[in-house]
C-alpha cells in the first residue's frame, strides 16, 4: 500500500517536523532525518501498522536502558504509520563497508561484541526477542564531545516479540513470520524451530564475525547444506570453524554453543567470555569514532 511515495517524502511536514533527508529504507518502511528548530530526530514511516506499533512499544520499554534510540512519539500520517525517535549515527555495516580493510581491530571488536550482548541483555530482561539481529541493525550513537565517544545501540524492532508472559508461559506472535527462510537465522531457527533469546545471541555472533572481517555475506550465498553445516559447526566446534583471524573469540563462541532454549541466557557470562577472548583489553571501555582520509575509524 502506497509504497511508491514512501521514499519521496522529503520536504513534507509531519507532527511539526520537516523531513529533510531519507536515511534509508527497508522492506516496508523508510527512515528520514526530521527537523524542528534545533531538534533533529529520526522518523520511521511505514505501511505496516502492527510492526510499527510493536516497534514503538519496544522502544518505549527500553527508554531508560540506553541501548536503543530514545522513543519520541508514534502516530499516523495519511496512509502511513510513523514513529519519531532519537537520531543515531552510522550503522555498523556502513562502518564496515567504509573501512578500507573491511574489518576492525581485535580491541575494537571485543568492545563492539560486549556492547551488542549488553543491548540484547536489556531486551531479553524485558522478555523481548529481536529476531532480526544483523550488523546493520546496530548503530552508533552520535559522537559525544570531547573525545568523540560513541556507544553501540540496537535498532529496528519491527520483528521483535514479547516471547513469554511474567509467569514464563510462551506467547505466540499472531503475525506468523516465517524465520526459517531468513538466510541469517541461527541453525535451530533455520531448521524450523521458533526463535528464542539464544537465537538473538547466535545471530549477534554472526554479526560480530562480519564486523571482524569475515565475509558473512559471501557465506550466506553458499548452497543451503553448506551454510547449514557451517552454522552447526560454528556452535558445535568453534575452535575448528572460526576463521584464523577470529580464533581469539573462541571463549565467547564456546559459551554461545552451550546455550539451550529452556535455560535463560546468562548474558553476564557471555560478556565475561568476550573479555576472556582478549584479556589485555578492557571490553567495557568506551569506543571512539574519528575520521582518517575520509574514512571512519572506530577504536
Ligand atoms: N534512529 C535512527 N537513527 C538513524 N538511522 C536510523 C535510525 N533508525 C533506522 N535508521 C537507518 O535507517 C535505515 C532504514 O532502516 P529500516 O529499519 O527501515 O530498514 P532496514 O533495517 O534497512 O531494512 P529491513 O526491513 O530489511 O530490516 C537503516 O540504514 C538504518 O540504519
Amino acid at each position: 500500500m502506497c509504497y511508491d511515495t514512501l521514499l519521496t517524502l522529503d520536504g513534507t511536514h509531519i507532527r511539526g517536523y520537516l523531513l529533510t533527508r531519507l536515511i534509508g529504507h527497508g522492506s516496508f518502511g523508510a527512515v528520514y532525518e526530521a527537523k524542528c528548530n534545533s531538534d533533529t530526530i529520526a522518523m520511521k514511516v511505514s505501511t505496516e501498522e502492527e510492526d510499527l506499533l510493536v516497534e514503538a512499544s519496544a522502544l518505549q520499554q527500553l527508554y531508560y536502558n540506553d541501548v536503543s534510540p530514545k522513543y519520541h512519539f508514534n502516530g499516523k500520517y495519511g496512509p502511513y504509520h510513523i514513529v519519531g525517535m532519537e537520531l543515531l549515527g552510522f550503522d555498523l555495516e556502513w562502518i564496515r563497508e567504509n573501512t578500507p580493510s573491511k574489518s576492525c581491530q581485535r580491541s575494537t571488536l571485543i568492545r563492539i561484541a560486549y556492547q551488542m550482548v549488553h543491548c540484547l541483555q536489556a531486551l531479553h530482561e524485558k522478555r523481548l526477542i529481536h529476531r532480526d539481529v544483523k550488523l546493520s541493525n546496530f548503530a552508533l550513537s552520535q559522537p559525544k564531545t570531547p573525545g568523540n565517544q560513541v556507544s553501540v545501540k540496537i535498532l529496528d524492532f519491527g520483528m521483535s516479540h514479547e516471547y513469554c508472559d511474567a509467569d514464563g508461559n510462551l506467547k505466540e506472535d499472531p503475525r506468523g513470520f516465517v524465520f526459517k527462510k531468513m538466510r541469517y537465522s541461527s541453525y535451530d531457527v533455520s531448521l524450523g524451530l521458533d526463535p528464542a533469546p539464544k537465537d538473538d545471541v547466535i545471530m549477534a555472533g554472526y554479526a560480530i564475525l562480519y564486523a571482524g572481517g569475515f565475509d558473512f555475506h559471501e557465506k550466506l550465498k553458499s548452497p543451503d547444506n553448506e551454510l547449514m553445516n557451517w552454522k552447526r559447526e560454528l556452535i558445535r566446534a568453534p575452535g575448528e570453524t572460526l576463521p584464523l583471524m577470529l580464533k581469539f573469540l573462541e571463549p565467547f563462541f564456546e559459551e554461545v554453543g552451550e546455550l539451550i532454549d529452556i535455560l535463560p541466557v546468562n548474558h553476564d557470562l557471555l560478556k565475561q567470555r568476550i573479555q576472556d577472548s582478549l584479556p589485555e583489553m578492557d571490553a567495557r571501555s568506551a569506543l571512539t569514532l574519528t575520521e582518517e582520509d575520509g574514512h571512519p575509524v572506530l577504536t
